[in-house]
């Protein structure tokens, strides 16, 4: 299952004891280039552009629907699933019903293929959450939990706090209300395919660090306070981009690098910072397009990806 990158323009923190209703308000777009995930017969592994790793996001989401499974009627599950008459299916469902609290135990691998590295503010940790949930609830009939076991995830990672609701819900997303339920405005952008996001990625930046540390909180609650409803009232790219921009200036999460680059991209419909990640993006049109090229170093062209779930 293909999930999109995300790049979150600005955002505020909403903490709550529950890990569903924890997440950001905020706004940001998702891009054609991300993360595919699938599901294959293995030897208990997770891999990430084929390097075996420990995914947090990943493997808090296999945790969320093990539990669930537990909670549900196994028996008709395991029926369905029989039913079916699929190898992968059947072998993940006994080895699940055998070692529940045991990961290591599981005979099938997750394989993540990336465009984006982990850690540069482009969701792809959310992206992997999104998309073995995706695939694990397929297998097990349990549709309507895809986004609760993904969101949990990142929050309870603290890998991110908005992706996952905007990865599900695609293309420039608004999100009013943080975590869960759903409460996002999905705007409608005329000529979608003439505007290309172009991404530069400097470094990485640890989402965990920032999202986690009680100053970084103030600085980015107060300057954020009231640019959602600025965005609300005039919801379009040039508005979002500018707003971005703004808040990464204003927090200080901007380094002078970021800064200065923005600068020279000023000629586009907007620059700012992607968050949170040591990362610039811009939306121009394919006019500005070799300009903007010829400014960065290592750019990557995308486009808005505009399918996802909402209704
Ligand atoms: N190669 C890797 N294997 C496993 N985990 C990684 C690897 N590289 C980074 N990570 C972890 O992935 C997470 C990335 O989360 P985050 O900074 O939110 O990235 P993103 O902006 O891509 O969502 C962090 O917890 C980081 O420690
Ligand atoms: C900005 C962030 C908190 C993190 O984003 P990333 O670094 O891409 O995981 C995001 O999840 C959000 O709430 O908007």
């Amino acid at each position: 299952m293909f999930i999109p990158a995300h790049i979150t323009g600005f955002f505020k923190i909403y903490k709550d004891k529950d890990l569903l209703k924890t997440g950001s308000t905020g706004a940001g777009i998702t891009l054609n280039k991300g993360v595919s995930t699938n599901i294959v017969e293995g030897n208990e592994e997770i891999y990430f552009n084929g390097d075996k790793t420990q995914l947090c996001p990943t493997i808090e989401v296999i945790k969320n629907c093990m539990n669930y499974l537990n909670h549900t009627n196994l028996n008709t599950q395991k029926s369905n699933r029989l039913n079916k008459n699929n190898k992968i299916k059947y072998k993940l469902s006994n080895k699940l019903d055998n070692n529940f609290n045991n990961l290591n135990e599981f005979n099938y691998n997750i394989i993540h293929k990336s465009d984006f590295p982990l850690g540069c503010g482009l969701g792809t940790s959310g992206a992997c959450a999104l998309g073995v949930s995706y695939e694990l609830c397929k297998i097990y009939n349990a549709e309507s939990k895809i986004l609760e076991f993904a969101h949990g995830a990142e929050v309870k990672c603290g890998t991110g706090l908005g992706d996952v609701v905007a990865q599900y819900t695609g293309g420039f997303v608004i999100r009013k209300k943080p975590g869960l339920p759903l409460n996002v405005e999905k705007i409608n952008i005329k000529n979608i395919n003439n505007y290309n996001v172009v991404v530069e990625i400097l470094g990485k930046k640890e989402t965990n660090k920032i999202i986690n540390n009680a100053d970084w909180i103030n600085k980015i609650n107060n300057v954020s306070d009231n640019l959602l409803q600025k965005l609300l009232k005039n919801p379009t790219l040039k508005n979002f981009m500018s707003l971005s921009y703004t808040f990464a200036k204003d927090t200080g999460l901007a380094t002078d690098k970021i800064i200065s680059l923005c600068d020279d991209l000023s000629f586009t419909i907007g620059s700012s910072q992607a968050m949170l990640g040591n990362t610039v993006f811009c939306i121009c049109e394919d006019k500005d397009l070799n300009d903007v090229l010829s400014i960065l170093n290592n750019p990557i062209v995308c486009k808005i990806y505009n399918e996802g779930n909402y209704e």
